[in-house]
């Protein structure tokens, strides 16, 4: 799914208006009666707050749809009516001219305040739309208090009123919707945390934007969500093993041969057709005893033993290399990173380990040639960043999209709502997937993934995003049959070939 800037929108909205001569109260009144479909019908009692600006335009047409509909309203604006103008100003004296309650805040005695907030089931918030542009004070601030105490059902227009619709964040307060009913397209605020945690629900409804208009738009976010993996494209029924991809995974150290396993087991249930292993001597027996199917390379704890396993070992017949699972902090770990990094073409996914001792010699990934995709978590990113996690957890698409764009990769950075960017900015933000999956292994699983799919031929940001997709969707789908509680890597790996048959019946 798409999404756009608010400033996307205005110019959406704009061009419709001024190129398409669509008049805004047209625009508006389809907005109105879209949000006039999702009340309750019947509700008790609804309270409409309208701010002064467009998304209080909203709010009056919705209060004058529903009096049409029968239902019992009450319209409480916030702000200096004066300030009303164009299509809002117009929304507002067509309701004007309805015999209805309507109260303004400034001129409200606490006792009135009281009984609106009292007496209503149903509160539509149309205060701040895409326009909230500072930090809620004064009547707004109280506002928006009184209807998150009350026991009400909430819909707000477009976005919930105080959250910033470009980055989530939260403008000191805002409203608790138990639903949300966006216009054309979802906004990065209707989406971000934790601005996304306002509402329970989200809804996208068409407002009458021509559809030529949205083609003509670049949108640089789209959401990775149920959705995602109908564009993955079908698997060759014609081929061989070596047209599904053979993968090099460089994983494993004395005390984590599990970490090799999870993503060379996650890689074939993606669908490779060759996995190798290259791991530490002390992995080789459990490896072959667990995973039959692998080709299992070793090398001992020396420089020379891991450059002689390099003589025979020709990095270019690998479609796709993934190195760090377990890797450990080893000399002979850092030497395999330079090793790795120096060969100019096949694309290599760098995870864990590999992230870290990358992160004490950052020119190893400046000078490499190779189209590489990094999967870091906030930890992770803060090491090779040197900015602290909070920072990074507050602002996770700008961190990424920096670290893109100054290194020239595709960043994975995983979090509760994953982001993929590449360095031309496109990101992809993560809608799937649940808690349970926060558990050891998953992040080798999803490596395992992605290198899976870029072996098989998929460009890297595209294997990116499909490989979050399958990841999480796998997660959701293991969460369901066992639960998030005692969910494991392995039951995230289970569930992978289901995803992808499910898929391919769906694509059939
Ligand atoms: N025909 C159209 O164009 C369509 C528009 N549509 C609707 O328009 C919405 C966008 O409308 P918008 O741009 O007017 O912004 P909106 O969110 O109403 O707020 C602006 C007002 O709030 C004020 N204000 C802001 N922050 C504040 C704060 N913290 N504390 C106090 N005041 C604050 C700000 O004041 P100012 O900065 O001017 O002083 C201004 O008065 C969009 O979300 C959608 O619902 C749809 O119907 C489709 C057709
Ligand atoms: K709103």
């Amino acid at each position: 799914m798409i999404i756009a800037k608010s400033n996307q929108m205005v110019m959406m909205d704009q061009k419709a208006i001024k190129a398409y001569t669509i008049p805004g109260v047209v625009l508006m009144e389809h907005a109105a009666m879209a949000v006039c479909e999702m009340v309750p019908k019947g509700s008790q009692s609804i309270l409409v707050v309208c701010g002064v600006g467009n998304n209080g335009g909203d709010g009056f047409a919705i209060a004058r749809n529903l009096i049409q509909r029968g239902e019992k309203v009450t319209v409480l604006g916030v702000g200096n009516p004066l300030q009303l103008k164009n299509d809002a100003k117009i929304m507002y004296d067509c309701f004007a001219h309805i015999e209805t309650g309507l109260f303004w805040y400034e001129v409200c005695s606490e006792k009135k305040l009281d009984q609106l907030f009292q007496n209503c089931d149903v509160i539509v918030d149309a205060i701040f739309g895409t326009g909230c542009n500072r930090v809620v004070s004064d009547g707004y601030l109280d506002v928006i208090g009184r209807m998150n105490q009350r026991k009400a059902y909430v819909i707000s227009v477009d976005i919930p009123s105080g959250v910033n619709s470009d980055n989530g964040k939260i403008m000191g307060v805002c409203v608790k919707a138990n639903l949300t009913v966006t216009f054309t397209l979802p906004k990065l605020g209707n989406i971000l945390y934790p601005g996304a945690r306002a509402s329970e629900a989200l809804k996208v409804v068409d407002i009458g934007i021509p559809q030529k208009i949205l083609e003509g738009f670049v949108f640089e976010y789209e959401t990775i969500d149920q959705d995602t993996l109908k564009r993955l494209p079908s698997r060759r029924t014609d081929g061989h093993k070596f047209t599904y991809g053979r993968i090099l995974i460089i994983a494993g150290s004395e005390d984590m041969s599990g970490a090799a396993y999870m993503s060379a087991l996650a890689a074939y249930r993606t669908g490779t057709g060759l996995v190798e292993i290259l791991t530490h001597e002390s992995c080789r027996i459990s490896l072959q005893c667990a995973l039959p199917e692998a080709i299992v390379r070793t090398y001992q704890d020396s420089n020379k033993s891991l450059e002689k396993v390099f003589e025979t070992l020709n990095l270019d017949n690998y479609d796709a290399i993934l190195i760090g699972p377990g890797l450990g902090q080893s000399d002979v770990a850092k030497r395999l990173i330079e090793l790795t990094l120096a060969q100019p073409s096949v694309p290599i996914v760098i995870d864990a380990d590999a992230l870290n001792l990358l992160s004490e010699n950052m020119d190893i990934l400046l000078a490499s040639s190779a189209p590489i995709i990094m999967t870091p978590h906030v930890g992770e990113m803060s090491r090779l960043t040197q900015f602290p996690s909070e920072a990074i957890l507050e602002n996770t698409i700008e961190f990424a999209q920096a670290f893109s764009k100054s290194n020239q990769v595709i960043t994975v950075l995983k979090s509760h709502r994953t982001v993929v960017c590449n360095p031309e900015g496109f990101t992809c933000i993560n809608l799937c997937g649940n808690d349970g999956m926060a558990t050891a292994g998953s992040g080798d699983v999803l490596a395992g993934v992605i290198a899976s799919l870029v072996g098989q031929g998929l460009e890297p940001y595209k294997s990116s995003v499909f490989g979050v997709a399958i990841h999480s969707l796998a997660g959701d789908l293991a969460s369901d049959n066992i639960g998030r509680h005692g969910l494991m890597a392995k039951d995230i790996i289970e569930a992978i070939p289901k995803i992808m048959m499910e898929n391919d019946q769906l694509n059939d």
